[in-house]
Formats: C-alpha cells, structure tokens, sequence
C-alpha cells in the first residue's frame, strides 16, 4: 500500500520557496519563490538578496534612515530573481509560490511574463500601496491569487 503522508503539490512547491528564502541574507524578512508550470515542473526560484556582484559584506542592511544606506533600493525581491533566473524557459501560464504576497513591481514582472496564478503565505505589508496595487493589477488581468493553505504543519528535513 503506498505511503498517505506524502507532500502535496502545494505544499512541495511552498516547502521549496520556503527553503530558497533561507539562502537570503536579510536580517528583516527572508521571502522565497518557485515558480512552477502547468504541469507541476519546477521552472527556476529565487530568494530576495542583492545583485550578483554587488558583496552582501558592503551592501547596507538597515530599514531606517538614509535612503541610500537602506537595503531598499538595492535589494533584488525573491519573485524578481526567480522570474529573472528561468533559464530561457516560458514562463506562460506557470504559478508562483512565493512566501510573501509580491509588490507592484514584482507584480508588473509577473504579468509580463505570463504568469498565471499566485498562491502566497504571508500578507503582511496587505495595507500597504505597494501591496494594493499590486491587487489591482492581478484583478485587471486575471491573475489569480490564493492564500497558501498550511496543513503539515512541519515538515523536517535532518541532514
Ligand atoms: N514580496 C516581497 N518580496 C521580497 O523579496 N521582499 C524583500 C525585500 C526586502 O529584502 C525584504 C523586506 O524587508 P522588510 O521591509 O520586511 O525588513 O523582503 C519584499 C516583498 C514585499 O512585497
Ligand atoms: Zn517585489
């Protein structure tokens, strides 16, 4: 008889966004992304960090203060590298699993490239115009969006 606590989709697919946001060195919030096609193949993820050459040693980390020396304008969002790391694979009609809901510039990449759907666990800037934009966006094209369901609880991985 074969095993029932098996990994969902869902939450293989969360499981992998949530293990790619543990590559981030952010000290504030660690966001992930898979990005996945209609039939269930992995297409590329990515994690929210700062560009490829620019040394996370000597990029500023803060939230406060002043713009420049905030990681804001530098840092690149985990949907961001994930659409940009797809390896020349179509990204039409694929779901995003990101850890966080995408802001609006995010979410301006993810209609670009053709994505059509967006399940997400955390919504925690939900009142933010970034955030409601980004809705707004997604409504007007049809982009769906879904909070993650959460039913393992746990999963472990002992290495
Ligand atoms: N959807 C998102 N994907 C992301 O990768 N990020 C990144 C940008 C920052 O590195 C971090 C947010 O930092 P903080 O403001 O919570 O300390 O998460 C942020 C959002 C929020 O919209
Ligand atoms: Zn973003």
């Amino acid at each position: 008889m074969k095993r029932e606590d098996y990994l969902s989709w869902d939450e293989y697919f969360m499981g992998i966004a949530l293990l790619a946001a543990k590559r981030s060195k952010d000290p504030g919030t660690q966001v992930g992304a898979c990005i996945v096609s209609p039939d269930n193949k992995i297409l590329t993820m990515g994690y929210n960090g700062m560009p490829t050459g620019c040394h996370d040693d000597n990029m500023p980390w803060e939230r406060e203060g002043d713009p420049l020396e905030t990681k804001y304008l530098y840092v690149c969002h985990a949907e961001f590298n994930a659409i940009l790391n797809n390896g020349g694979r179509s990204l039409k009609g694929a779901t995003l699993y990101a850890t966080l809901f995408p802001c609006n510039e995010c979410a301006k990449a993810i209609i670009q490239s053709g994505i059509q759907k967006v399940i997400y666990m955390e919504d925690k800037y939900a009142d933010t115009d970034a955030v409601i934009a980004s809705k707004r966006m997604f409504d007007m094209v049809g982009i769906t969006y879904e909070a993650y369901e959460v039913k393992h609880k746990k999963i472990v991985i002992e290495l």
